[in-house]
């Protein structure tokens, strides 16, 4: 298995670690290849993610990425030169998050009778494109676009994705989105989750809005299996999808090419945590349950399943104590 590893910053190196200490274990025929991409690099050099880097990436099998971002550098240059450019360039239009709350994980909704969907990000769209502009900079007229960029071809592909999911689980889907005022994306997303739905006919289908979706994240949650949605509402609906389901530490996500053209890019869905970077305090479960989504995207399920007991049976026993970054890596590592 060759794995690109790209550690990025803050909490990124730290979480990133603990899953390569899984994987370590775990996968005999590993390769990895580390990456210096991220704010150290920029840094020293100017460079985001140079040409020859992304052609190197693009030859292994996958890629485990931590988190991009730090404070030293002006928002949005890392974040989007970056990330953004390499799940792109890579065509990562699937953005998988999937959520379930774990028993002993400490959510605030820990009483809830079972919490298990995953959410279906749209990863190559909607205002995250860079379609957009300032004009008169610095004076009173100054005038700030970001367009929305919804595609029929984008919306489909992953509308038929998340019906697959669907098809393969309590076939339930629901779309998010803010169909009421956003209406001309709105009706691309509407149409496609109709149109491909024909193709679906056991799979039951519902809307929300997005501000009511994360009302009923909080108090009904189980109404979920499979929820798909655009690049902005998937992004802001997953951080509240992991606070509920036992901490932002525990979301773990998958960058996907669902064409297999590209290899895809499995990390956790926080950030580099600027707030705790350093003090090996970071929740690492989210990077490793990354693993098991990576193992499972290369057809190693059973490794995946190996992972996913691991992480149950240390949520099971972990209690209040506070976290420790490394004391969790080894102990779900042991527990392989
Ligand atoms: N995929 C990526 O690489 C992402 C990068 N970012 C970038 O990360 C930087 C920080 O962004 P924030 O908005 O602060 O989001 P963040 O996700 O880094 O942190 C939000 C809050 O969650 C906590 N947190 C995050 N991960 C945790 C973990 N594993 N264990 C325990 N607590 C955890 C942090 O301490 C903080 O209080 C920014 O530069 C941002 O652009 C943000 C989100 C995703
Ligand atoms: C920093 C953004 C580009 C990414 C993000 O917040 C996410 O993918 O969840
Ligand atoms: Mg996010």
């Amino acid at each position: 298995m060759k794995l690109a590893v790209i550690p990025g910053d803050g909490i990124g190196v730290e979480v990133t670690a603990e899953a390569l200490k899984v994987l370590r274990k775990l996968v005999a025929d590993l390769e990895t290849t580390e990456y210096d991409l991220g704010a150290k690099r920029y840094n020293a050099t100017g460079e985001l993610l140079p040409d020859a880097d992304l052609a190197a990436i693009r030859e292994h099998d996958a890629i485990l990425l931590g988190a991009i971002g730090d404070p030293s550098v002006t928002p949005g240059v890392l974040e989007r030169g970056l990330l953004l450019n390499m799940r792109f360039a890579l065509d990562h239009h699937v953005n998988l998050r999937p959520s379930r709350l774990y028993p002993g994980s400490r959510s605030p909704l820990a009483a809830q009778p079972e919490i298990d969907f995953v959410v279906v990000r749209e990863g190559t769209e909607g205002p995250y494109t860079g379609n957009g502009g300032a004009i008169r900079v610095g004076t009173p007229h100054e005038i700030a676009t970001e367009v929305s960029v919804n595609t029929w071809f984008g919306a489909e592909r992953v509308v038929r994705y998340a019906f697959e999911l669907a098809q393969t689980r309590r076939k339930h889907l629901t779309l998010i989105h803010k169909t009421n005022v956003l209406s001309n994306a709105g009706a691309i997303w509407t149409r496609a989750v109709e149109t491909v739905g024909k193709d679906f006919p056991e799979v039951e289908t519902a809307y929300c809005h997005i501000d009511a979706a994360t009302i009923y994240m909080v108090d009904d949650p189980a109404r979920f299996d499979v929820i798909v949605t655009d690049n902005l509402f998937g992004d802001i609906i997953t951080d509240l999808a992991g606070a509920v389901t036992g901490g932002i530490g525990m979301a773990a996500s998958g960058n996907i090419d669902a064409s297999g053209t590209n290899p895809s890019m499995f990390e956790p869905v926080h950030g580099s945590a600027p707030d705790i970077a350093g003090k090996g305090i970071a929740d690492p479960t989210a990077a490793i349950l990354s693993t098991a989504l990576l193992l499972r995207h290369l057809g190693r399920d059973e490794e995946a399943e190996r992972v996913e007991r691991a992480v149950e049976a240390d949520l099971a026993s972990r209690g209040t104590d506070p976290i420790v970054t490394s004391e969790i890596g080894d102990r779900i590592t042991a527990a392989l």
